[in-house]
């Protein structure tokens, strides 16, 4: 039997200004998804490592399986996989694990497939297992798992996806203090309804943003890394969030935010070397207050999932 293992990064959603719409990837930090063809006709999710016993095996509420029968359906097959999953990044993390799940788990069976779907093709097919997962079915985890570098959804019905360029240099420092958040939670934290100067103020940002990623524009992009609809609710659920905001900005690096729903923090830095020091910044920050924090450095990766290995 043929196995086919695919590899999907984690991913930093929103980027502050771009609330459900744009989103990056990040290297190295992913999830592993091996699948095998089987003759029972069903998905099975037959292990899963690295979740500490917390992730469901039933095949309608994993992200893999849920994912893949998405595109089983769009296919009209009724094919059987096994489904080994390896959880490389942390749950509630705010770092898009369940959309690694799903991403790597369709970039595998499409491949055993015969590769019907691009990648691109494949993200609405992780949506619905987003909607398992975190309530909504919002692409932008998934997207740029998939696709790699950052993704703009201009809208959602239909699908319209923009994959943007990376300035050369930019660097993206993550921050996970030891919380866990779930994203069903911190979506329900959030106002239903905004004012039109919030509206305004979010357009003008988000704008600044995809221009300064056009341009290499540090000084733009770190302008307009600013949200006013989400981070209010969602930033009282991080302690220690603003005092480091103050002493990110203040080594140089772009600007800070939350990453997607919380309570990893992003951010983005010019070079290698600011992206460094907000790392220890984090650290003595999160010391004070009495929480462990881990620190994971990275360019953004403009790859997005891959396949890993074959074995026959
Ligand atoms: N393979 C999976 N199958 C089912 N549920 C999963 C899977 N991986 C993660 N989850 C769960 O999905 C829920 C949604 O959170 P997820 O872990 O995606 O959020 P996150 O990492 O905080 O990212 P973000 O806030 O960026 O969406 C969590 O309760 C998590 O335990
Ligand atoms: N855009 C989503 C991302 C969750 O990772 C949210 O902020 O709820």
């Amino acid at each position: 039997m043929k196995k086919v293992t695919a590899f999907a990064p984690a991913t930093v959603a929103n980027v502050s200004c771009g609330f459900d719409i744009l989103g990056f990837a990040i290297d190295e930090l992913g999830d592993k998804v091996s699948i095998m063809s089987n003759d029972s006709g069903r998905l099975e999710v037959k292990s899963i490592s690295g979740d500490g016993g917390k992730l469901p095996m039933e095949a309608d509420k994993n992200t893999c399986s849920v994912a893949i029968q998405a595109m089983l359906s769009h296919l009209g097959s009724d094919q059987g996989f096994d489904i080994v999953l390896e959880k490389g990044l942390p749950l509630g993390s705010g770092m898009g694990s369940s959309a690694a799940s799903a991403a790597a788990a369709l970039v595998a069976a499409n491949e055993l497939l015969g590769a019907p779907y691009s990648k691109e093709e494949l993200v609405p097919f992780a949506m619905e297992a987003e909607k398992i997962a975190c309530g909504a079915g919002h692409a932008d985890n998934v997207a740029p798992s998939l696709m790699g570098g950052f993704v703009l959804i201009r809208d959602y019905y239909p699908l319209d996806l923009v994959k943007l360029p990376v300035p050369a240099g930019l660097h993206c420092t993550l921050l996970h203090p030891h919380l866990e958040l779930k994203t069903s939670d911190s979506r329900s934290v959030l106002r239903k309804e905004i004012s039109l100067k919030d509206s305004t103020v979010q357009s003008g940002n988000i704008a600044g943003l995809i221009s300064g990623l056009f341009l290499g524009d540090f000084q733009l992009i770190s302008r307009s890394l600013r949200d006013v609809i989400a981070e209010p609710s969602r930033a009282l659920l991080i302690p220690g969030f603003y005092e480091l905001r103050e002493e990110i900005r203040s080594i140089g690096a772009l600007g800070s935010g939350i990453s997607g729903s919380g309570p990893t923090i992003f951010v983005l830095a010019p070079d290698k070397e600011i992206a460094i020091m907000a790392g220890k910044a984090a650290e003595d920050v999160f010391e004070k207050i009495g929480l462990e924090v881990d620190v994971y450095i990275s360019e953004v990766n403009n790859k997005g999932a891959y396949l890993l290995e074959d074995q026959i």
